[in-house]
């Protein structure tokens, strides 16, 4: 790894806000419509999201056919796109929309498809607007299923936004979105 990624020194650890759900709680949906969660999104990844300890959250991805990259291994793309998702919806903890402003992967081991992928994703912590996390994922079924095996590993920083973020694009969502939350503004 040659990431030059550290947390800087003026870091504090927030507080999750008081409607954040209690761990093992299923977390809400940011956006309907999104490729990573959404459940109104036929052409998406439908992750789901339970609330862990803190700052933390679990996610869980099935690795689909339709994501090879390499033979019979997951694209490294999607497993990026799993990693971002996983992160953001960490930083619900927060109560505050936010967007991927530096996303950093480290891919450890080949994820065979049909395995199912366990994220643990976290806020390690703020400054101002910047939210730090991180995340490893582990495969916890499938026929090389280990969850002591960390597979894929990654650093984020996100940015808060306010609603007038989306105002800019809301011209082009695609559909009609049967529970906006959070990142969105329409
Ligand atoms: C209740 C709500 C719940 C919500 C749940 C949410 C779930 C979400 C799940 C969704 C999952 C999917 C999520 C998705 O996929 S989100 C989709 C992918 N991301 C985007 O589309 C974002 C595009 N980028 C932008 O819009 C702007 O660049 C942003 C908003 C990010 C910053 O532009 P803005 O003009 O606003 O801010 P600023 O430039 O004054 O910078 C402010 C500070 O940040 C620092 N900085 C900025 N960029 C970087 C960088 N790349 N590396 C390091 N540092 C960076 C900067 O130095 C400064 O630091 P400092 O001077 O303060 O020290």
């Amino acid at each position: 790894m040659s990431s030059t990624w550290t947390l800087p020194d003026d870091l504090t650890v927030p507080e999750p806000v008081e409607f954040f759900p209690a761990a093992g709680e299923k977390l809400p949906q940011h956006w309907s419509k999104c490729f990573g969660c959404g459940d109104d999104q036929p052409a998406g990844m439908a992750m789901s999201f339970r609330a862990g300890n803190g700052l933390e959250v679990t996610g869980r991805l099935e690795v689909a056919k339709k994501y090879q990259g390499g033979p019979g291994v997951i694209h490294g793309g999607i497993l990026s796109t799993a990693f971002d998702e996983a992160q953001g919806m960490a930083c619900m903890a927060l109560g505050s929309p936010v967007v991927t402003g530096h996303l950093e992967i480290d891919f450890a081991r080949p994820i065979p498809l049909g395995s199912v992928l366990e994220f643990r994703a976290r806020i390690d912590g703020v400054v101002r607007r910047k939210v730090y996390t991180s995340a490893e994922a582990v495969i916890v079924e499938g026929p090389t299923a280990d969850p002591d095996t960390v597979v894929g590993t990654s650093r984020g920083l996100f940015l808060t936004i306010t609603s007038e973020h989306f105002a800019k694009t809301k011209e082009f969502v695609d559909g009609e979105p049967t529970s906006p939350f959070g990142t969105s503004s329409v």
